[in-house]
């Protein structure tokens, strides 16, 4: 078996709405996978039920080939989860969050201890492991909430939205801790941002309206959905007189303006020597091929930007 993860025709219907329609996946050992879409696209509702908080109207999952319906204790010892909150507890100190979820999971203290002492370590929170919780800043509770889902060594990390919320350095550290992490286990991620799916994820899928419409690498997803015919076009002088001039022209689908730069959208690839034609003797500051985003690719396929 080399999927860590497989859904089959998974349905998750609310009360007659269904949230996640009749999904099928399989996740490769050892990846890391991200799940992206907007708001209510139906993410978190697959994590709760892979890691079975949520049974499935219909379809069964399979955690390294436990079912979720049949199965979910062993599913439970597998799986290490991160929820979209940080659900610690705030009367326990760092080191005995970690310490209380090794004695759930069965373990004694001369096998957790040096674990503790490992993930404590290697989250950079080991000076600060006998504070409590509320004392650290987001991304400190963030990493030990991560520190956490891994001390019973799970084969499958879950991670719903890792870093909303963190500022920037912080988000890069938390990357760092879920690169170090790929091959020794596998971690099935939801996020909203774009650049951390592109950094982190060896295999993207964006879901909507419950349902999967693309998945690939991210060099994949970005060729095939790429704008290749998007120009950006910077004037140095007189931008107002090229509105009206590029938007009436039969091969330009579209145009975007912030400021003197102009986003260009060519009907095909051929138009850029007419478009040349039109703008010869205009006082040009910069041209330049408009490179494709995964944000490109979220977009075209949801109609919705990114949130923030
Ligand atoms: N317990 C519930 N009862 C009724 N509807 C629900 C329930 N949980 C989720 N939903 C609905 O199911 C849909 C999918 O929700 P879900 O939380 O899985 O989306 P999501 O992709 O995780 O969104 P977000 O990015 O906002 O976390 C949404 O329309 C949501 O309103």
């Amino acid at each position: 078996m080399t999927h860590a993860i497989t859904l089959h025709d998974i349905t998750k219907s609310y009360d007659g709405f269904t949230a996640v329609d009749a999904f099928s996946l399989e996740v490769q050992r050892g990846t890391v996978f991200g799940l992206l879409g907007p708001n209510g696209a139906g993410k978190t509702t697959l994590i709760k039920i892979l890691t079975t908080l949520m049974r499935p109207t219909l379809g069964d999952a399979f955690v390294e080939g436990h079912s979720v319906l049949t199965a979910g204790k062993e599913v439970r010892r597998m799986i290490g989860v991160v929820p979209q909150e940080n659900n610690l507890d705030r009367y326990l100190t760092a080191r005995e969050n970690l310490a209380l979820h090794a004695r759930l999971h069965g373990m004694r203290p001369a096998a957790y201890n040096p674990r503790l002492d490992e993930l404590l370590e290697m989250t950079g929170l080991a000076a600060r492991q006998h504070d409590f919780p509320d004392t650290f800043s987001g991304g400190m509770q963030r990493r030990l909430v991560v520190a956490r889902a891994l001390v019973h060594e799970p084969r499958v990390l879950f991670l719903d939205e890792p870093t909303t919320g963190l500022d920037p350095q912080s988000r890069r550290s938390l990357w760092d801790h879920i690169r170090g992490l790929r091959r020794s286990m596998t971690v099935f991620l939801t996020t909203h941002y774009m650049d951390e799916a592109d950094a982190l994820c060896d295999r993207i899928m964006i879901m909507d309206h419950g349902k999967s419409l693309v998945d690939g690498t991210a060099t994949q997803l970005k060729d095939a959905f790429s704008r290749a015919h998007t120009y950006q076009v910077e004037f140095r002088n007189n931008a107002d007189r090229y509105q009206g001039v590029l938007a009436g022209l039969p091969f330009v689908k579209g145009v975007e303006r912030d400021g003197s730069l102009f986003q260009i959208t060519l009907a095909d690839e051929e138009s850029i020597k007419p478009l040349m034609d039109h703008l010869s003797g205009s006082d040009i500051r910069r041209i330049c091929l408009k490179e494709p985003t995964l944000e490109d690719v979220f977009i075209s396929l949801t109609g919705e930007k990114v949130r923030e």
